[in-house]
């Protein structure tokens, strides 16, 4: 791992604020069950256990916060971490969560994001400190059209160029808060980060990821989710 002079270490935002909706479950599907403990917390692990994070904000809803405060003990998180209420969109939440830090470079996640790995981490700082900011991204694999509302093709991109955005994201904390700001002024939302910082004509790095750092969304992902995460367990056993 190369850590620059300049750079020492990160704050991490997970974000875990969302209703699930298109997961449709009753309970908030960062909180379901993966195997042995909550996603939510699979995605935490790995923050946690990362040398360059120095602080955490977990972003919870509102009702859940101290539920989710006692899974800090329970799962015995060592990393200063807090956990506050977030917004009603991702945006809202990942700005609460950067009111709370201090270090000089943030990695903004998804709390749904369970395997992203502590390699892809670490390549999304390296990425952002050597070049302003940074996203993980897989090239996408299937052609993507546009399409009208009336379901008429009105163009087909060139694949080449297009990446499917992933989490982690990397900002310097102070370029991400401007972002931020901007964007609420002038009411923008966006669905990621990146977005708001490439408005402030910041140049964005992508990094290659992997197509394994799903965000799990729907049930199907849940399914999928359960597999890989069985499969890591019975490896870690030595049964795989
Ligand atoms: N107001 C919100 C909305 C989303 N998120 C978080 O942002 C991540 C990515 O969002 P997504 O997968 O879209 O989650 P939901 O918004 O919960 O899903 P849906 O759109 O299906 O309701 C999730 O970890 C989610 O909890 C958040 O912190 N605050
Ligand atoms: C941030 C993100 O995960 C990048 O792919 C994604 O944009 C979140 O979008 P969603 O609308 O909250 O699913």
């Amino acid at each position: 791992m190369v850590a620059q002079a300049n750079s020492p270490g990160a704050g991490a935002i997970i974000v875990a604020a969302g209703r699930g909706t298109r997961m449709g479950t009753k309970e908030s599907k960062q909180y379901l069950m993966l195997q042995d403990k909550p996603i939510v917390v699979h995605t935490l692990e790995v923050f946690d256990r990362h040398p360059l994070i120095t602080e955490i904000v977990l972003v919870t809803g509102e009702q859940d916060v101290e539920r989710v405060r006692a899974w800090i003990d329970e799962y015995g998180i060592i990393t200063p971490i807090k956990v506050i209420p977030g917004g009603a969109e991702r945006q809202h939440s990942v700005y609460q969560g950067l009111l709370q830090l201090s270090s000089v470079w943030v990695l903004v996640h998804d709390g749904v994001r369970p395997f992203v790995t502590e390699e892809q981490v670490t390549a999304c700082y390296e990425a952002a400190v050597k070049h302003q900011a940074a996203v993980l991204a897989v090239p996408v694999k299937d052609t993507v059209k546009q399409v009208d509302e009336q379901g008429w093709v009105t163009a087909t991109p060139d694949r080449r160029s297009l990446w499917a955005i992933q989490t982690p994201q990397a900002f310097r904390r102070s370029d991400l808060m401007r972002a931020h700001e901007e964007a609420a002024k002038e009411g923008f939302v966006g669905t990621d980060d990146s977005m708001l910082v490439e408005r402030m004509g910041i140049p964005v790095r992508v990094v290659e990821g992997a197509y394994g750092n799903i965000k799990i969304t729907t049930p199907d992902d849940l399914d999928y989710a359960e597999f890989v995460q069985s499969q890591k367990e019975a490896k870690g056993r030595g049964n795989a």
